[in-house]
């Protein structure tokens, strides 16, 4: 089935999905939307946003769905319905982390941005931290031995907090150790060596 993935040059909401697919060597297209075309494209999107997923003739949006729809069909959604529903919990908690770091980042990253890495990103990567160590005390992935679409999230959530402040993990060691293990993964290392050639922006504002 062709895939195509279209959304905007930059890494945000679409990246997680990027990374799942490059790692599972899944061929896709990797639409990348000029600013210039998207009032023509809006309007065709179901929500009227990115990103989409067109599967054959299939079209899928809201990130999370399409990472949920990829994490079934490639077999990365736990072995059971305990696992399935903890993927599931992570994610959500990842979400609200990101939502929090989008908040600063396009509303209030001048002024916000050093209370955000002193006062919210502690806590809030604390609490991830715990509940990575319930499986396998977060030796491998977010269930345990078998990765999963969370992972995907959790290693770009953890990348993009390094890139605002480089020593963001060293109070979560067991999540600096996650992202260590994970970028080296030769698909995903192979990936992000050719990504830094071209350093797309994390977010659309440019901030980071
Ligand atoms: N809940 C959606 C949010 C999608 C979203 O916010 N997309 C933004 C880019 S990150 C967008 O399309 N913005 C352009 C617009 O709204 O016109 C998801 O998770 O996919």
């Amino acid at each position: 089935m062709a895939l195509k993935l279209s959304y905007f040059d930059i890494r945000g909401l679409a990246e997680p999905v990027r990374l799942l697919l490059v790692d599972k060597q899944v061929a896709f297209e990797d639409h990348r939307i000029a600013r210039d075309q998207w009032a023509e494209i809006k309007p065709k999107m179901i929500f009227g946003q990115v990103p989409c997923l067109l599967s054959g003739d299939e079209e899928l949006v809201q990130s999370g769905a399409i990472l949920r729809h990829l994490g079934r069909v490639h077999g990365l959604n736990g072995n059971n319905e305990t696992e399935t529903t903890f993927i599931d919990m992570f994610y959500e908690g990842i979400r609200d982390l990101h939502n929090k770091y989008a908040q600063m980042i396009y509303g209030n990253y001048e002024n916000g941005k050093d209370a955000y890495i002193k006062d919210t990103l502690p806590g809030e990567l604390a609490r991830l931290e715990k509940l990575f160590r319930t499986y396998k005390n977060g030796e491998h992935y977010v269930a345990g031995d078998k990765e999963s679409y969370a992972d995907y999230v959790l290693f770009e959530e953890l990348d993009i907090h390094l890139i605002l402040s480089p020593t963001a993990l060293d109070a979560t060691p067991v999540l600096k150790k996650f992202h260590e293990r994970f970028a080296e993964r030769p698909n995903i290392k192979a990936y992000l060596n050719k990504r830094a050639a071209i350093n797309p922006p994390v977010n659309g504002n440019g901030k980071q």
